[in-house]
């Protein structure tokens, strides 16, 4: 069972909870955060109206795949691009927002600036709990600077990103899948689900897919690369997938909501010297195994000197038709 952390916890309790998560599962539900859940409540209509509603036309508005904004469409992005025995792209579609304010860095389309003020408010809080979570991590391994990871992240490449995996039948898995196996680019992933499950985490002792489904009012966190880089695998940043459905609940269109926190261009991914006590956890993870993992990632060793900028680049080159 992916583990619960609540916001509310002692700075203490909470730094060393999330470490336990982030080394065992790399997946935890974040409870009572500072988030006001009519924005999330918003941001779900905004979805709806756009997917469901706007015109192809408006769905292109302002897309920008340099600048890594605006609209993807069905199929476009293949998240799992080395896996030949799922042929298509992913079954769904996305819009990317960038930071909203002080000054918006895109044109939205017209179905989405009406909810301009709403989502730059959740992007806004999504991004100071990031900035939280961040400091608790460099402070669960006893960082002397507890800012070392926040002070990285300007939010200039977080991303707020709505996504819409269209209904599909019961019983297609196989060539097809809602969004393949990866693993996320940037430091932490904050995750939204509205209703639907679908969403699995891969558990690499036990060999197998755990759904991680959706909870009223928890929002799904997850470690991404750069943590672990920073940390030399003791956080891990597991695989995860969204499954085709598999019941009749499953099989209507699935909206979630990722906010994908990502370090700045300059940011050097490499890692941190570890205190004996995480050098232990780092060792119960084969290092042939951690090695196979990063070139899964497109690194080519542990001690590859990457910047934040150059490895959300490679990644996201890989994963776009
Ligand atoms: O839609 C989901 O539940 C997961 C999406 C995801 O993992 C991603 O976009 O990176
Ligand atoms: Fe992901």
């Amino acid at each position: 069972m992916i583990p619960s952390i609540s916001y509310t916890l002692s700075s203490k309790n909470f730094s060393e909870a999330l470490l336990e998560a982030a080394t065992d599962y790399g997946f935890f539900y974040l409870t009572d955060a500072p988030i006001d859940w009519k924005l999330v409540d918003e941001a779900w209509k905004s979805s709806d109206n756009f997917f469901l509603h706007a015109s192809q036309e408006e769905k292109l508005v302002s897309r920008d795949r340099e600048g890594h904004t605006g609209y993807t469409a069905f199929q476009e992005e293949k998240l799992d691009p080395n896996n030949t025995t799922i042929s298509q792209g992913d079954f769904k579609e996305s819009f990317y927002i960038a930071q909203l304010s002080p000054k918006p860095r895109q044109t939205l389309p017209p179905t989405l600036e009406k909810d301009h003020k709403s989502l730059e408010q959740l992007f806004e809080a999504c991004r100071l709990i990031c900035g939280t979570i961040l400091e608790a991590f460099a402070q669960s391994i006893d960082l002397d600077d507890q800012q070392y990871f926040s002070s990285k992240h300007t939010a200039f490449h977080d991303r707020l990103r709505l996504i819409h995996y269209p209904p599909t039948d019961v019983g297609q898995e196989g060539s097809s899948i809602r969004a393949g196996a990866h693993t996320d680019y940037g430091s932490i992933t904050l995750l939204f689900q509205h209703q639907v499950s679908g969403l699995q985490v891969w558990r690499e002792n036990e060999g197998k897919w755990l759904d991680v489904a959706p909870q009223p009012h928890a929002i799904v966190v997850n470690v991404a690369d750069a943590l672990e880089f920073w940390t030399s695998g003791v956080m891990q940043s597991v695989q995860h997938r969204v499954v085709m459905p598999r019941t009749d609940d499953e099989a209507v269109s699935r909206f979630s909501i990722a906010y994908f926190c990502q370090p700045d261009d300059d940011a050097i991914l490499a890692p941190k010297p570890l205190q004996e006590h995480l050098v232990k956890i780092q060792r119960k993870r084969s290092q042939e195994q951690y090695e196979r993992e990063l070139k899964r990632k497109g690194i080519s060793s542990p001690s590859a000197r990457l910047t934040g900028g150059q490895h959300l680049q490679s990644r996201l080159k890989a994963s776009y038709t």
